[in-house]
Formats: C-alpha cells, structure tokens, sequence
C-alpha cells in the first residue's frame, strides 16, 4: 500500500475515533442545558469537525460502520427555533401558518415547542419520525403542557409513507438527519415536492460539514423555488434553506421547470454567499486558534 493512503486512513481513523469518542460523551449527560461541561463537548465536536480536510474521503467515512451507528442513533441535537422563525417570518410575509408538520421532530422537538409556546400561540403541530421510542419520548415531554399538548400530535412514520395528510400543511420543517445520505435526502425532498401544496413553504436544514449531515445543495430542490438561504458564520452547525413548493400544472409538470433551472442566478449567488462565509469562517476559526496557540 502507498505510503500516504496508510497516512490518510490513520488521519479518517483519528477523526472517527475522535468524534465517537465525543458522541458517547455527549450522549451520556444528564441533560443538554447549557453547562460547562456540555459547552466543552459541543465545542469540541464542532471544531473538530469544521477544518476542511482535503484528504479525508468523508464519503468512505460516513459508510464505517462505527460513524454510521453514531450517526444514526444520535437523537440530540442543537435547536434554533429563534433563527427559524425568524427566517420563516421574512419569507411569509406575516401570514400565520396554521398546521405546520415537523419532520425528524425526533425525542427533544425544540422548533415545534418554542415556536408552539412563543412564537405561533394558534398553530396546529404534527410531528412525524421513524422511531416509536423519540415520539413517547417528545409526547411525554409536551404531556404536561395542557395547550401545546392540545396543539402538538405526534406520527410515528416514515415520511416515505405520507402522501395525502402533506397538502394540509402551510409550512413543511425538515430536520437535517432525515436521510443519512444525499440520495436518500434527495428522495425525501422529491416527495415532499410531490404532496405537498403548492406554494407552501419547505425549511430544510442543511449541513455543509458532510460528516455530520448529508449535503444536499440548492440545486437538489427541484420544484422548489429557493426563497433564502441562511448559512451560519457562527460554531452553530445547520444551514437552513428556505423554498416555496412551485405550482403544478395539469399534465402533471411543476410550473417553470426545476429551481434550478429556474434560478439560475439566484443558485449561483447562493454559492458565492457560502463560499464567501464559509472562507470568512475558516479564517475566523484559524485566527482564534492561533490566539490559542500563541
Ligand atoms: C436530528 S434527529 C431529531 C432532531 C430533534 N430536533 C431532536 O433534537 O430531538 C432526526 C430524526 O429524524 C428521524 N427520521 C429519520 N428518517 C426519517 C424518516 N424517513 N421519516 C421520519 N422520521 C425520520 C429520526 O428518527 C430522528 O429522530
């Protein structure tokens, strides 16, 4: 074997290792209320996972089986439903919505219960996940409440299965890990396009660090029309890309042809404002290590 893919095997184990070693860490506290030590932890896994790494194949990683058990047993994660619905309300022009579904609502739904308890007083939840053990676990939660537990269902389902109860929602969210890999991502969204009503809204959270999401571009919103895209400058992981369900007409065929097509400039922008952050980041991340280092 050439020596530099013995190098880069050991550089993708350390990583691997690093970020198990992190996951198992994080999944043993007590509880993710800000802390020191849950500071530390979430620190840590985002610096570790930001720096760019051109010899890594996150692809061959992802598909290791120690990544994929973390990957995918992982039901925390960091909410901003803040920023979300701020972002929401620029692009809705103050309409309320009033069903929203939630999709890997998962066992901790912060989006759906800050934005049920502070944001949207009159709006109906439904939230939809795979896993039987996240929606006892998020009904338990919400059980207390008597009006969010009036406003909030939860559907035990792959979002696969839902067809017809999709065209009842004003605003679709769609968490970043429902799909572990872009193909499958990408058929999530596509059939999100197909029963969903047109003009309702889709928040799609997306990661631009493929190992902890899958990376699914603007362009991968076919039927969409992309309304915004907010990317973080900041540690905080998720880009959200905000788009509105396109018309259909008769024959079947989306009014206008895929976003992308559609929007050629307003994809290309999108990419120059990433790139842009994305360097305004990394210098960033590059300036405070060497203060840490020096
Ligand atoms: C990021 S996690 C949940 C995040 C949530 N905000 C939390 O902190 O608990 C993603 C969730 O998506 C669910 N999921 C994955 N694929 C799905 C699918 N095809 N249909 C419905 N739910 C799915 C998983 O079971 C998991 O609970």
């Amino acid at each position: 074997m050439h020596p530099h893919s013995v190098d880069m095997d050991c550089q993708e184990e350390q990583l691997v290792n690093t970020i198990c070693d992190l996951y198992e860490k994080i999944s043993k506290l007590e509880s993710l209320k800000p802390s020191e030590d849950v500071n530390i932890l979430f620190s840590q896994l985002v610096f570790t996972c930001i720096p760019p790494n051109p010899n890594i194949d996150v692809a061959k990683m992802v598909t290791q089986s120690r990544v994929q058990e973390t990957r995918q047993s992982s039901s925390r994660s960091v909410a901003k439903p803040k920023l979300e619905f701020d972002l929401l309300t620029q692009n809705i022009n103050g309409l309320v919505p009033r069903n929203v579904a939630f999709i890997g609502s998962g066992p901790l739904p912060l989006t759906s219960i800050v934005l049920a308890s502070s944001h949207l007083k009159e709006t109906v939840f439904h939230n939809f996940d795979i896993d039987p053990s996240a929606n006892a676990l998020a009904s338990l939660l919400v059980s207390s409440d008597p009006d969010i537990s009036q406003r909030m269902f939860f559907h035990t389902v792959d979002i696969i299965n839902v067809t017809e109860s999709l065209k009842s929602f004003d605003v679709v969210f769609l968490a970043a890990l429902v799909g572990m890999n872009k193909e499958d991502k990408v058929r999530v969204i596509e059939h999100l396009q197909k029963h969903m009503a047109p003009g309702a809204v889709l928040m799609s959270a997306h990661g631009p660090r493929a190992f902890l999401y899958p990376i699914v571009e603007p362009c991968d919103l076919q039927g969409f029309e992309v309304l915004s895209i907010y990317h973080p400058t900041d540690d905080v992981i998720n880009s959200v890309v905000i788009s509105k369900k396109l018309p259909v007409v008769s024959n079947g065929s989306v009014v206008g042809g895929p976003s992308c097509l559609l929007m050629p400039c307003n994809c290309s922008k999108i990419h120059a404002i990433m790139n842009k952050k994305k360097k305004m980041m990394i210098e960033e991340l590059e300036a405070s290590r060497e203060e840490q280092f020096s």
